[in-house]
């Protein structure tokens, strides 16, 4: 099996918001007592080395920089490349006469160099090697407007690589939205610190290789800011021996846990199989399954390892969760009154909880909340359901995934999964880790319900609530990542991960 290798896995674990990225260059500049030009100039300068060692042959380039201080870096870098040899056309755009100072003197720097400057239209010819996008940085406050608009249209026409300074334009880097239009780059070098909104939603769709250049942040400006969120993956988690422990020989079944995934109304009995299968794959001692009869003789038939308790009026359950040592509900569960007996039970005992699907869209439904304050609980909705335990629509959601994870763990006093590319794990203290590994071949059915049997197991054998969400989420996304790489992210099936995950975790 190939290693499980994250492609951000050489970024560092710190990710900041744009506001604590701003907070970091302002003290810095402060302490270098100028306008900023010292920091852009570096900024600049590791921009040119990214350049040319992507493209070693670049021998002509086009340089596209806006009004602000992303332009600046722009200018700068247009500067260097000339005087290294390399033939540089520039491209502005935008209300120059509102340029920092910084910006200024680096739009001067290119100019004393004699560089031919014009400005942006439609008529421009984007030609060369490279193209480099300085339009917008984190600056970039809305929907790119017109003619932004249109230089964004024309870079991702020219069918040329694009390095993106800090940022591919049209981006939100603090959140990973994209309002409208937006660079796709090749490359992006992204300065002082990784935005984590580069990581998520939309951000590594449009970023391609995402390189990281710290420049000279002072050392105390580092010590004042916390980061906003912890970068994590599989390798990672693996290289710091945040797992399991290895099994002592004289081990036996009662010292991994009991797991119970309690699913599978009429027609979905294949959710709560997968969940079962997924629990028993990562090691829990024993894995039950309450389920509609109906699913039983499919259940046994596929998995005979596991007890499959047919449930038809809901009281049944009762013996089964005493015997368990963790829930795990939702998938399949449905939304019907015998959902709702089940679910309600659930909420009575005292167990380790994962909450997953329905078990998620019924607490979201009128006189349902609750808080699990007292009791271990994962909760892991992807955004549809988030929307639904918020009020909100997807879409708010998605705006500021960070502040929706937090909110939820907040509200529910649990560990939240907000699942769906750069899945976000959140805490209720405000904690939040995301992870970077994972593919759009897990766009597809029965994945979550996977990861609710991997989390299951992994709290079953004694982890806690944190370190089983955030185990548990990067062995699943790098587990689809192995899946994925020899035969491609279309056709991945959920239980394809199943001997990919077992390897995994051992
Ligand atoms: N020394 C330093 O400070 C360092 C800074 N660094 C660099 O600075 C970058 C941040 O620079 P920044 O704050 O000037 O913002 P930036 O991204 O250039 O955009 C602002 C301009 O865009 C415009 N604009 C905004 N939204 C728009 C829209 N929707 N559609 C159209 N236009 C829009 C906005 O105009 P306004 O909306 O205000 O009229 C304004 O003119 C950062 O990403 C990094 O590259 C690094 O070099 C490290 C050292
Ligand atoms: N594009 C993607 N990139 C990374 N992970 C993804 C992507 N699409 C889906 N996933 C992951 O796949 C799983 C899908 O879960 P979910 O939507 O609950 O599926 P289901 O309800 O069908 O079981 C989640 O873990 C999610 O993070
Ligand atoms: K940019």
């Amino acid at each position: 099996m190939n290693r499980p290798f994250s492609a951000k896995d050489h970024l560092p674990a710190q990710l900041f918001s744009v506001a604590q990225i701003r907070e970091l260059d302002r003290q810095t500049i402060a302490a270098q007592g100028d306008d900023g030009f010292t920091l852009m100039h570096e900024a600049a300068t590791s921009a040119l080395s990214v350049l040319q060692h992507h493209w070693v042959d670049a021998r002509k380039i086009t340089v596209i920089a806006g009004p602000g201080n992303n332009g600046g870096d722009a200018f700068i870098l247009a500067a260097l490349a000339f005087e290294c040899g390399i033939r540089v056309r520039v491209f502005t755009l935008g209300d120059l006469t509102k340029q920092t100072s910084a910006a200024q003197k680096a739009l001067n720097m290119a100019v004393q160099t004699g560089i031919s400057i014009e400005r942006l239209s439609t008529a421009s010819d984007l030609s060369g090697d490279v193209l480099v996008d300085g339009l917008l940085g984190t600056g970039l406050s809305s929907e790119p407007r017109d003619e932004f608009a249109q230089a964004i249209a024309a870079i991702n026409a020219a069918d040329i690589p694009v390095l993106a300074l800090d940022v591919p334009s049209g981006l939100n880097a603090d959140s990973g939205v994209v309002y409208g239009p937006v660079v796709k780059a090749d490359v992006t070098i992204t300065f002082i610190g990784v935005k984590r909104g580069l990581l998520t939603a939309s951000g590594p769709d449009v970023c391609g290789a995402l390189e990281l250049a710290e420049l000279s942040v002072i050392d105390s400006a580092h010590a004042n800011i916390v980061a906003d969120a912890e970068r994590i993956s599989w390798a990672r988690l693996h290289d710091e021996m945040r797992g399991l422990a290895p099994r002592r020989g004289n081990a036996h079944k009662g010292h991994f846990g009991h797991v119970l995934v309690i699913g599978g109304e009429s027609g979905f009995g294949g959710a709560a199989m997968m969940a079962v299968e997924a629990a028993g794959r990562i090691g829990a001692g024993l894995v039950s399954c309450a389920t509609r009869p109906e699913h039983v003789p499919a259940l046994l038939t596929r998995r005979p390892e596991v007890m499959a308790l047919g449930v038809n009026s809901g009281l049944e359950l009762a013996p089964a969760i005493q015997r368990a040592t963790i829930l795990a509900i939702g998938p399949g569960l449905g939304q019907t009154s015998w959902s709702e007996l089940l679910l309600q039970q659930v909420l009575g005992a005292q167990q380790p909880v994962v909450l997953d699907a329905d078990a998620l869209n019924l607490l979201a439904s009128p006189g349902w909340h609750c808080e699990f304050s007292e009791r271990v609980a994962v909760l892991t909705p992807h955004p549809g359901e988030a929307a639904r335990m918020l009020g909100m629509t997807v879409t708010e959601v998605q705006t500021d995934r960070f502040a929706s994870a937090r909110l939820l763990a907040q509200r529910y006093q649990a560990v939240v999964v907000l699942k769906g590319q750069g899945s976000l794990i959140a805490d209720p203290s405000g904690r939040v880790a995301l992870c970077t590994d994972g593919n759009p071949g897990m766009s597809c059915g029965g994945m979550g319900d996977v990861l609710t049997g991997v989390i299951a197991a992994l709290l079953a054998q004694g982890l806690n609530a944190w370190d089983a969400a955030c185990l548990g989420v990067c062995c699943h996304s790098a587990a689809a990542d192995v899946a994925v790489a020899d035969a491609g992210v279309r056709g991945l099936l959920a239980t394809d991960l199943m001997p990919i995950l077992r390897e995994l975790i051992n």
